[in-house]
């Protein structure tokens, strides 16, 4: 069964086209990977899947539900990892996945129980009744993500969940993405980072101004060739929306 369908998106900030023309399906179970340039729509199609922003015009659906029209429905089914955000500054830890757990319905000893398997799982158990404020960028990182995936949702987005980890967590974060993909959910993760991606995800696709430029299955590539040539082959990195070739005066 398809998870997501995106047919003919546009999204426009005043003059700047942030999404031209995007057709995308992704199936159930699929860790589908967003890889693309500065400025190149990854934020703003994950901002329009999770009913954070809505499309001028085309379609989107998560598990059958439109993010434009019943925003609150696909939240309620999908876990969401922004971009660069934390944890409220004046909530611990446990605060924080008591909050998650009470609007996610869940009940107190799931609640109980995720909070010390994800404390544990990303070594975290002693900072649970620290002040988020008072944690490191990578501390809160680790939160945010337990936070995303605390309701075990069918869909999760994650935007660079690997920012700020340091090599350990890292590898239990992926070996964690991987047993939950296995397990039969949906992985939407959108990154910079082309080695991530090669490494994690079942297809990627590769934006650029807006459109996708290619739909790639790392796993399927020829041997001679690697996600990075493809991505090369794609973008041209030098002049993407905002960036300027360098010059030398
Ligand atoms: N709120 C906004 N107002 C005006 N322009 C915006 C806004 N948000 C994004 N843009 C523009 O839309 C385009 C796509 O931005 P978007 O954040 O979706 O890209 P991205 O691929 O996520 O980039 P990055 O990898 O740098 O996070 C860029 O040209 C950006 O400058």
């Amino acid at each position: 069964m398809t998870a997501i369908e995106i047919e003919s998106l546009r999204k426009s900030y005043g003059d700047v086209t942030a999404i031209a023309d995007l057709s995308l399906n992704i199936d159930d179970g699929e860790f589908y990977g967003l890889l693309g340039p500065n400025g190149a729509g990854k934020t703003t199609t994950m901002e329009i899947l999770t009913g954070q922003l809505s499309p001028d015009s085309g379609q989107a659906a998560v598990l059958g539900v439109d993010p434009a029209t019943q925003p609150t429905a696909v939240r309620e089914r999908a876990g969401i990892l922004p971009e660069k955000e934390s944890p409220p500054s004046f909530m611990t830890p446990r605060e924080y996945f008591d909050f998650v757990g009470a609007i996610r319905d869940m009940p107190d000893d799931a609640v109980t129980a995720q909070t010390e398997s994800w404390a544990d799982r990303l070594g975290f158990t002693e900072k649970l009744d620290t002040l988020s404020s008072d944690l490191s960028r990578g501390q809160q990182q680790k939160v945010m993500i337990a936070g995303a995936f605390f309701h075990e949702p069918a869909v999760v987005f994650i935007d660079e969940p690997l920012a700020n980890l340091d090599p350990i967590v890292q590898e239990r974060v992926k070996r964690f993405l991987r047993s939950y993909r296995d397990a039969g959910n949906t992985i939407v993760v959108t990154t910079h980072d082309v080695d991530v991606a090669a490494e994690l995800c079942s297809r990627v696709g590769i934006m650029y101004g807006g459109d996708l430029v290619a739909d790639v299955r790392p796993a399927e590539l020829d041997a001679d060739v690697t996600l990075l040539d493809v991505f090369l082959d794609n973008v041209d990195a030098t002049v993407d929306q905002g960036a300027k070739p360098l010059t030398h005066e």
